[in-house]
């Protein structure tokens, strides 16, 4: 990767699928190489910039609407950028990566199943959804449209963190 180039990997899937790790994980690898690197996680955006979100399909839109400028800012800026965002609408996704630039973008589906996310479930959402607790959970009762063309897909109950972070950085 030509230092004088910036990038945003775009990690898209469901809650518990891996996207946190993995970003973590590429975002030290690319420290180690020296590269400027920032995380743009759903979850800390929700707790500051956009914590005025709920999860219903306006709020999801407004959300990724708001990391993408982060990533652009970012990517201008001469900092790589590192997108763990649930981001469930392909049509905000494909807003998002065309407002970023599609020539820098790399969207990859972290393609964990459900099944395995819930058993993972490590923050106990998929269990307050089932007893009625928590409404709206992406895969149970709010849809996640899958990536129609990724660059990558990546199962990380078959794929380990390692693994992982070098198939990323090798497309
Ligand atoms: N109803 C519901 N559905 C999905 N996720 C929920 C929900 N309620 C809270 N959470 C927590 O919010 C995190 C997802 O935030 P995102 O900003 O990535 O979501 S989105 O892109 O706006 O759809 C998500 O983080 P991850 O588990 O890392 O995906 C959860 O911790
Ligand atoms: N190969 C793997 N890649 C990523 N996460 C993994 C892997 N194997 C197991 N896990 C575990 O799965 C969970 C994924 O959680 P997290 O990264 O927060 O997902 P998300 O951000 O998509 O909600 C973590 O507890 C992580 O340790």
């Amino acid at each position: 990767m030509p230092s004088h180039t910036t990038t945003t990997w775009w990690l898209t899937g469901l809650s518990g699928a891996g996207k946190t790790t993995l970003a973590q994980a590429l975002a030290k690898e690319l420290r180690d190489r020296a590269e400027a690197v920032c995380v743009v996680d759903g979850d800390e955006l929700r707790s500051g910039l956009s914590q005025d979100l709920g999860f219903d399909s306006a709020s999801r839109a407004e959300n990724v609407r708001r990391a993408a400028h982060m990533a652009r800012i970012l990517n201008a800026n001469g900092i790589h950028a590192v997108v763990a965002m649930i981001s469930p609408a392909a049509k905000e996704r494909d807003a998002a990566l065309a407002l970023i630039g599609k020539e820098r973008c790399k969207e990859i589906y972290i393609n964990t199943p459900l099944e395995i996310c819930m058993l993972r479930d490590p923050k106990g959402l998929y269990k307050r959804a089932e007893i009625g607790q928590l409404t709206q959970m992406t895969g149970v009762q709010s849809a996640y449209e899958p990536p129609l063309s990724p660059a990558l897909h990546l199962d990380t109950n078959v794929t380990e963190i390692s693994q992982a972070v070098l198939q990323i950085l090798a497309i």
